[in-house]
């Protein structure tokens, strides 16, 4: 029996499973927080990862391993190895300028047609130009740059402030797919948006394919890793007529496609999978924190704040929640805030108010659903995870907001699943 690991390095926390790689048993797991922040200091990422081993029990009797992490945010590196400021998260929304500033250079059918992107403030180019314009010392000073899942497999693998061969430093189709600077059509970095939006060329994360390996200081096998919404599609074994959607920090809707696709519009990023084929894939800012903070608001833990929305009427007495907490990345709206609307006395109780709160996060995931089935994409039916795929009322409510049949597959870390799959595919 060979024992391999997979990680989700995610937004809130870093999650562990140790995985029999024959049966696909998973026989350990263990977790770590992440501090809050849309800006964050890497380390703490490096530090809840080595919490996370030890509490699933350690590296000493695993022969593979794999990454698989929050997308998008940028880790800038000096030729040093060392981390040169926080990293801006896939929900920072500062760089929503920069963003407008790369498509008035650019135009967004060109960046579309060169890395099936239209830049939003969530992609990691939109982090460099904002780099550059706010801290020109700290833009000059980058060496390298990598996102959450490259940095923490090269530390890892042995390297860092120690060891800083930032050569050594890799990544996978989908988690280069966006960054904003990689064509997933060649498969080659676009070094002209890169300069444009750093001011200068740095060192990138070689791109694996996806049977590749390294190794680690110990010999261990390495895969490529993921971007997380890869890494639950190969965790869930999706197929075409899929659409997974995924409910956690940030609201996802992808699915598995053989061509890649380009929308200039914007709203679905044309990203690549974490095999050989394409993640077509909208995501939204608010999630399964617009049910947090409802839930904190009526004073209810999770099961309360199901329990409420399940006693109100579909509808919710016409209480509307608008879920832009943070801004809001589909629709781009990223200076938008949440809204209450049709208030009256009949209509504000605590029940509509838990309901709306689905509704309206569900609402938000629809507008997904309807941008994906605009380019054609087959939707057979929706595979629903995440956290908040937990809530009893999320999985009621959703089949009759999305008009599509919804299955929720077994409560599982998805990410870390697909992610010890990948590592057991590049044993011997
Ligand atoms: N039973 C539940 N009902 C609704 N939300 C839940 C439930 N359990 C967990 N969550 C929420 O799910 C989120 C964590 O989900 P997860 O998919 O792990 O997110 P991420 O990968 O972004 O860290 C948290 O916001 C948490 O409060
Ligand atoms: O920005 C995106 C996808 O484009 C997000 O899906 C991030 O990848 C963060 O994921 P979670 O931490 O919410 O799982």
């Amino acid at each position: 029996m060979a024992l391999v690991l997979g990680v989700d390095s995610s937004t809130q926390s870093c999650k562990v499973v140790v995985v029999d790689s024959v049966t696909g048993a998973i026989v350990r797991s263990g977790r770590a927080p992440h501090p809050d922040g849309t800006s964050v200091d890497p380390e703490a990422w490096w530090v809840a990862l080595q919490q996370a081993i030890a509490d699933a029990g350690g590296l000493d009797d695993i022969e593979a391993w794999a990454i698989g992490g929050q997308q998008h945010g940028m880790v800038a590196l000096d030729a040093e190895g060392r981390v040169i400021r926080d990293a801006l998260l896939w929900n920072d929304t500062r760089s929503a300028q920069a963003a407008d500033d790369l498509i008035g250079e650019f135009g967004a059918s060109v960046l579309a047609d060169r890395t099936s992107l239209v830049p939003v403030a969530s992609f990691t180019i939109t982090k460099l130009r904002w780099l550059r314009d706010h801290e020109p010392d700290n833009a000059a000073r980058v060496a390298a740059v990598a996102l959450p899942h490259d940095w923490l497999t090269w530390r890892l693998r042995g390297f860092g402030p120690e060891r800083p061969d930032l050569k050594e430093l890799v990544t996978d189709r989908s988690d280069a797919s966006g960054t904003g600077y990689w064509n997933p059509r060649t498969g080659e970095y676009d070094r002209e948006l890169l300069v444009a939006a750093l001011g200068h060329d740095a060192v990138l994360p070689r791109v694996l394919g996806a049977r590749e390996s390294v190794t680690d200081a110990a010999g261990r096998r390495v895969a490529p890793g993921a971007g997380d919404n890869a890494a639950v599609a190969l965790g869930v074994g999706a197929r075409t007529g899929d659409v997974v959607v995924s409910i956690g920090t940030s609201g996802t809707i992808f699915a598995v496609t053989d061509r890649g696709v380009a929308d200039p519009s914007g709203i679905v990023a044309g990203f690549a999978d974490a095999a050989d084929g394409y993640l077509p894939l909208v995501c939204t800012l608010n999630a399964a924190r617009v049910l947090d903070v409802i839930a904190r608001l009526l004073d209810v833990d999770h099961d309360g704040l199901s329990t409420l929305a399940l006693e109100a009427s579909p509808g919710a007495g016409g209480l509307e929640l608008v879920p832009y907490f943070e801004g809001e990345r589909s629709p781009n709206l990223p200076e938008a805030t949440a809204s209450l609307n049709a208030m009256t006395l009949a209509s504000t109780t605590r029940e509509n108010l838990a309901r709306a709160a689905v509704e309206g996060m569900l609402g938000g995931l629809r507008f997904g659903l309807d941008a994906l089935r605009e380019l054609g994409i087959p939707l057979d039916r929706v595979l629903l995870v995440g956290g908040g795929a937990q809530s009893g009322a999320v999985r009621e409510i959703a089949p009759l907001v999305f008009g599509l049949p919804v299955e929720v597959p077994e409560a599982a870390e998805y990410v870390a699943v697909g992610m010890a799959r990948q590592a057991a595919s590049v044993l011997d």
